[in-house]
């Protein structure tokens, strides 16, 4: 057998963890609290796996953004792109802080106004849009458009001029930006599938001015995600800004550049992606402009307000030629995909101080899914961990329960929010029966 590696030192441990999360606390009597409630009270109640939202933390979250937007004097909406989060209960939290909404589907075009938002705060991005789908964007009268081909342009001019309305349009510029995230979550290289060449954008601006149906009113991008220093965005904006002065010296109108969203967190020890610097980048570039200006942020307000509860169900000695142990979680890939997606790192922390705060050791923590990639932490510095100690696998409020599928039969978690010491189940766990519902047999198998 392999000796076991020393700890790789590399891996904050608890005790960091939890000094970089002011949410999450350990209360030597009830073990992990996440905005002042127990997390084993949770998992009592509703049993694991099962996602929790914390309603302080997105409004603090929205409240760093706004007071950075306050300190730059522009005016810049906040539209959250809820495909990072898009439970009714996080969009009726965020709603009342006064946040619009970025969407990307006809079904997040209702999910938004279920959640009462205010078309008016809707706009529109994504690199393919059914008919059906900007017909109701166009029925509901969504802000605008973000448009991103000549073909979608001419797509939208044909349904929006037979129904007899105007389509506020901005043209989503590609600015061959390399963001320098994760080749998976980059957006903003020419070769990438979203956006118009900024080469192009100019012509196709002065065509859409041209088109029935169509008021182009400025300039879209989105260059990525979690995207941790300003540098990246500032080179798009300025190439956005280039376009905005080359169509307005050719005499068309601009009275808006959407500068999408991408601002990183911190999962492991990073220094996350700083609002100011954000802003800033925003201010240098644009901020002469005079348009009014938006941004769409989903990660950085929705991430570090979510955890992920889950159960060790065995702890898997180490084979003959391995020399780490498994810990066998009852969430798995079906869950949470962003490791077995991008090799993400999320920080794990057990429920119990005596475990968490216990002593060290290298392993493997997976789930029961029948795939290698089913694995949240490789060689990971954990405490050491036994069957049946509960985890809250943390930072995954953003791309975590609305990238859930049901792989291996394994039905969607159970979800639920705390606010202020309350805390309520909002999402029950989906029985199993669930799964098959809509299946039909053929007549020939009945
Ligand atoms: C157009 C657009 N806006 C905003 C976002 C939100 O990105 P993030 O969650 O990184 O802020 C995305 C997703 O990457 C997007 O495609
Ligand atoms: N889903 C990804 C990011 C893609 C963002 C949407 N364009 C993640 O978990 O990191």
């Amino acid at each position: 057998m392999d000796t076991l590696p020393s700890l790789t030192s590399a891996d904050p441990d608890t005790r960091a963890l939890l000094a970089a999360r002011p949410a999450l606390r350990m209360n030597a009597v009830d073990g992990l609290l996440f905005e002042g409630v127990p997390l084993n009270a949770i998992a009592d109640a509703l049993g694991t796996p099962t996602w929790v939202m914390g309603a302080g933390t997105l409004r603090i979250r929205v409240g760093r953004l706004r007071a950075a937007i306050a300190a730059s004097g522009l005016p810049i909406a906040i539209h959250y792109a809820m495909k990072a989060n898009d439970h009714l209960a996080v969009l009726r939290v965020l709603a009342r802080e006064g946040v619009g909404a970025d969407i990307v589907s006809g079904g997040e075009l209702a999910r938004a106004r279920a959640a009462g938002i205010d078309a008016r705060h809707i706009v529109f991005s994504g690199v393919g849009k059914s008919d059906d789908e900007l017909r109701a964007a166009l029925v509901a009268g969504v802000a605008q458009i973000n448009v991103e081909s000549a073909e979608e342009l001419d797509q939208l001019s044909a349904i929006a001029a037979g129904m007899g309305v105007t389509a506020r349009v901005t043209l989503r510029v590609n600015p061959d930006v390399d963001a320098g995230t994760h080749a998976k979550i980059t957006t903003g290289l020419a070769d990438n599938k979203f956006g118009v060449a900024w080469g192009d954008a100019a012509a196709l601006y002065a065509r859409a001015a041209g088109l029935p149906g169509i008021e182009p009113v400025g300039f879209s991008t989105h260059i990525g995600s979690q995207i941790l220093t300003p540098a990246p965005f500032r080179a798009a904006y300025a190439r956005v800004a280039d376009l905005v002065r080359i169509v307005r010296a050719q005499g068309h109108a601009v009275s808006t550049v959407d500068c999408g969203g991408g601002l990183g967190i911190a999962y492991r020890d990073e220094t996350e992606g700083s609002p100011e610097a954000f802003i800033g980048a925003i201010g240098a570039e644009l901020g002469a402009l005079d348009v009014r200006l938006a941004i769409e942020p989903g990660r950085w307000i929705a991430g570090p307000a979510g955890v992920l509860l889950t159960s060790v169900i065995l702890r898997k000695a180490p084979g003959e030629g391995t020399a780490l142990p498994f810990l066998v979680t009852d969430a798995a890939m079906n869950d949470l995909a962003r490791p077995s997606l991008y090799e993400a790192w999320h920080g794990i922390v057990p429920l119990s101080p005596r475990v968490a705060l216990g002593p060290l050791e290298q392993a493997h923590v997976v789930g029961p899914v029948c795939e290698s990639g089913d694995t949240f932490a490789r060689d990971r510095a954990l405490p050491i961990i036994e069957r049946g100690d509960r985890l809250a696998v943390l930072d995954t409020g953003a791309y975590g329960a609305v990238m859930s599928s049901t792989y291996n039969a394994r039905p969607l978690a159970a979800q639920a929010m705390v606010d202020d010491g309350r805390w309520a189940t909002i999402r029950a766990r989906q029985p199993v029966e669930a799964l098959w519902d809509a299946e039909r047999q053929p007549d020939w198998l009945a």
